[in-house]
């Protein structure tokens, strides 16, 4: 019965096709909505990934680097300051400049004393009076008005603030960038009689820079209130330009160099800079804290592309599962809408398409097929007598009988109730009447038995030879009824 069901259910390729095509919109559109879906969710996730990185670098990051360097400055720049406003008030220096700079001795001493005990980079007295350049080894130099290294000395004799933070070289330390406080020193009636204060070497800055470059991933420089990048820390590329030329940020530098500070994004070479600014007001510079989008999104997007991936993954195998059910239940349908299910035979949907392939076949070899079609004789009677229940099974039991008596390549199908249609290639007229005598000798040889009663069952035939299918048709049902009308249990030929 398997074997049968299989054959006379072969698919066909005109009706398959559209199941195939619907198999496939429904892949395709399935693939369209795990993809989008699945895409849409990533990039969802992405996007408030990167939102909430944003919010808490330019909330939280930025402006604690800001603090963290502010507090280190303040030990490493604000210490010195106090030291020189400590020098510029001290008795001893000012009683010394106003008593005429007597013995040189004694302030190279006090300078020297300054450096041990503050343990600054360098300390220094210029004289107003004399012009002259004090250091802990005597007198550096005499200053000038013409003398560019100078310059310092004259703006700070002209400022109206106390004191400046200026970064030069230091002419007594083989001129080592260091960072002056320079801060003016007054006699008691307020008068102006020179600079005093201490240097550090910028290095130390410039580390606290670098680590924090390095440590956080991010560019931390200082610019003045003219724009000018006074300090960076090393590779940043930065030092001694203004922020105003610099693509994107240039056009915001106004908004920037504002001392109440704030967070700013700009775009620069493709990449977006989240950056925060903070007025120092002891240094009066600007601390910029700086970080690169992209480094900050690497591991998101990282995060990005693997999701994709898994969701690719997932797709394939939602689809590959959707794919193989379909396909299952596409056959089981198949052979469902294709069989007769009392019998296992074709049915008369799968006739129709087996004669489809079966004669042009014939025709193209010019052999004929033969038609046979067979009715179960009074069979109302046996329904009647026995119930329907018994007449399926003598349906069944003369199936059986047909089908096993002719070859897998020819059509047998269940035509009607108790009717049966047999299409068998290469076959005369004459072989067709052979072919159903054989049939109905087996099936008048074959009683069925049921519960000890013996049905003995007869069929007759009607067979018809050639390669047109309703004459085919025409002709077989006329020789039936031929058969029947002579007597049954036997077979006729058009
Ligand atoms: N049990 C059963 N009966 C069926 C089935 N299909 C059709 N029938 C019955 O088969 C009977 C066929 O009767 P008729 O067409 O008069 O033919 P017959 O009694 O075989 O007489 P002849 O063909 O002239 O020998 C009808 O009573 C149908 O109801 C089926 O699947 N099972």
């Amino acid at each position: 019965m398997e074997k049968e069901s299989e054959m006379n259910t072969a698919p066909d390729a005109g009706k398959a096709r559209p199941l195939a095509g619907d198999k496939r919109k429904l892949i395709v559109i399935l693939s369209l909505l795990l993809s989008v879906g699945f895409a849409v969710i990533a990039l969802v996730n992405y996007h408030v990934s990167k939102a909430a990185i944003r919010e808490s670098i330019v909330a939280n990051e930025l402006p604690l680097t800001s603090d963290n360097i502010y507090s280190e400055l303040q030990k490493d720049l604000i210490r010195p300051v106090f030291i020189s406003s400590m020098m510029a008030s001290d008795t001893f220096l000012r009683d010394w400049v106003i008593s005429g700079e007597k013995d040189v001795g004694r302030m190279t001493k006090y300078l020297h004393e300054v450096m041990e005990r503050y343990h600054t980079f360098t300390g220094f007295f210029v004289s107003d009076r004399t012009s002259a350049y004090y250091h802990a080894d005597g007198v550096l130099k005499t200053v000038s008005r013409d003398e560019p290294r100078d310059k310092w000395y004259y703006r700070v004799r002209g400022m109206d603030t106390p004191y400046e933070i200026n970064v030069d070289p230091d002419l007594a330390n083989k001129d080592a960038l260091t960072i002056f406080i320079n801060y003016r020193v007054l006699d008691y009636q307020g008068k102006f009689i020179g600079a005093a204060g201490v240097g550090l070497t910028v290095d130390a800055v410039n580390i606290l820079l670098n680590k924090y470059q390095q440590r956080y991933a991010r560019t931390i420089y200082f610019v003045d209130p003219q724009g000018k990048v006074v300090m960076t820390g090393s590779s940043s590329g930065l030092q001694g330009k203004d922020i105003r030329s610099l693509p994107g940020i240039g056009a915001l530098a106004g908004r920037m160099l504002q001392k109440e500070g704030g967070s700013f994004q700009y775009e620069a070479e493709g990449s977006s800079h989240l950056l925060n600014v903070r007025y120092i007001p002891e240094l009066n510079w600007y601390l910029f804290a700086e970080k690169n989008e992209d480094a900050m999104l690497a591991g998101i997007r990282h995060t990005l592309y693997t999701n994709l991936a898994l969701a690719f993954i997932v797709t394939l195998i939602v689809l590959l599962l959707t794919s193989l059910t379909i396909s299952r239940y596409q056959g089981r349908l198949e052979v469902m809408a294709t069989t007769d299910k009392l019998t296992g035979l074709a049915n008369r949907q799968a006739f129709e398409i087996l004669i489809g392939q079966m004669l042009p076949e014939a025709e193209r070899s010019k052999k004929p097929v033969a038609a046979l079609l067979m009715d179960i004789d009074h069979f109302k009677q046996c329904n009647d007598r026995y119930g329907h229940l018994v007449g399926d099974k003598v349906i069944q039991h003369v199936a059986t009988i047909i089908r096993s008596t002719l070859r897998q390549s020819d059509i047998v199908c269940r035509w009607g109730g108790e009717e049966f249609l047999m299409v068998i290639k290469d076959c005369s007229r004459e072989q067709g009447l052979q072919i159903a005598g054989k049939i109905c000798d087996a099936v008048r040889n074959a009683p069925l038995q049921l519960d000890g009663e013996t049905l003995n069952i007869t069929i007759s035939a009607g067979v018809a030879s050639g390669f047109e299918e309703e004459r085919l048709l025409v002709e077989a049902d006329a020789a039936l009824y031929a058969a029947k009308e002579s007597g049954r249990d036997q077979v006729k030929a058009a």
